[in-house]
């Protein structure tokens, strides 16, 4: 679980008045996540209960958060299922929280998938391309902080850590991916964290796409393969059991390709692009476990998934 910053009530208070969002009625940290420290937040505007999300940045400074916060409502503004950040009086997206930057966004109903179904994964099949088409008339640039470079430096950084198959698997794939011309590839806004539980559901119903701080400007195909890593594989606490299902990789696949064709050249290469994803999470989800983060109520997610992942795509 994570907050890593505790809010009192009364600089809540204090920071809704900035709002035209009525006055606080409650607040409770939100136990799900792991980057940031997030609450849920219900109001009374003029007898009106209103509900929302506050988070609180952990590692974002106030100058980059702009860029995510503008596309969250610029997907909103373009029919891309997102929540919508709530403007201050002064019409910022951004304020500042106990030091630290933080955001209001309008709180989606539903809730984060676990095992997700085949008609979930066309719904965010179609969705991702929708998202992609809509952020081609996105100005504002991004360079992904997660990319190759970031892979090489955090293995560096922690790789007297790992077992010794780890630090194997993980310069086999650092070479192999060397080998792959990203920039050739149809490039654009990705999400780069389209995870099961950031993807809010009521049924087979898609609310909202949530958790944008790590969007960028990168491959469209590296995207779709983050988003097939976890949404199509069998999901199991025993990593050992963990295998993909053909027929929901099928439906995210041609429900993407309904609304925008893969290339050539990203059909080619695809294995790479599923291989570079799951290779992202393994480092993060590695680097997170042996080097952890200061926090009230921390969670750590599983590293072994990931590895197991890599393993299945090597
Ligand atoms: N706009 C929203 N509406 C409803 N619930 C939300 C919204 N934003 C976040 N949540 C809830 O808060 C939880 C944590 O949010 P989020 O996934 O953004 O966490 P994080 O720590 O910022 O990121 P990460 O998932 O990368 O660790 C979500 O699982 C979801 O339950
Ligand atoms: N989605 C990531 C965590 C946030 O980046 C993971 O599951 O490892």
């Amino acid at each position: 679980m994570s907050v890593y910053t505790v809010v009192e009530t009364h600089q809540l208070e204090a920071f809704l008045e900035d709002y035209d969002v009525g006055i606080l009625e409650s607040f409770e940290g939100i136990s799900a996540g792991i980057e940031n420290t997030n609450y849920f937040v219900t109001t009374n505007n003029h007898g009106q209960i209103e509900q929302f999300v506050l988070t609180i940045f952990e590692h974002h400074s106030f100058e980059e958060l702009p860029y995510f916060l503008n596309i969250m409502a610029f997907m909103a503004e373009h029919n891309i299922p997102t929540a919508h950040p709530m403007p201050t009086k002064s019409h910022s997206f951004l304020k500042e929280l106990c030091g630290k930057p933080a955001a209001l966004v309008e709180r989606l109903v539903g809730s984060g998938v676990e095992n997700p179904s085949v008609a979930q994964c066309g719904v965010m099949g179609g969705q991702l391309a929708k998202f992609h088409i809509a952020g081609q008339a996105y100005e504002q640039h991004r360079d992904n902080d997660r990319d190759i470079g970031w892979m090489s430096a955090t293995f560096a950084e922690i790789r007297t850590r790992l077992e010794e198959d780890e630090c194997k698997m993980i310069e086999n794939e650092l070479r192999f991916q060397a080998g792959t011309d990203w920039q050739n590839l149809p490039m654009g806004v990705i999400h780069a964290d389209l995870f099961c539980d950031n993807a809010l559901f009521v049924g087979d119903t898609l609310s909202g796409i949530i958790d944008l701080y790590y969007a960028c400007n990168g491959p469209l195909l590296y995207d779709l393969a983050v988003m097939v890593n976890d949404w199509c594989r069998v999901h199991d606490d025993d990593p050992a059991r963990i295998a993909f299902d053909q027929e929901r990789i099928d439906a995210m696949l041609s429900a993407y390709q309904t609304q925008r064709s893969l290339t050539d050249d990203e059909l080619k290469a695809w294995p790479s692009a599923l291989r570079l994803a799951a290779l992202r999470f393994f480092l993060s989800r590695l680097k997170d476990k042996h080097i952890p983060r200061e926090g009230e109520m921390t969670m750590i997610k599983d590293p072994n998934v990931f590895k197991r992942v890599l393993q299945l795509h090597q």
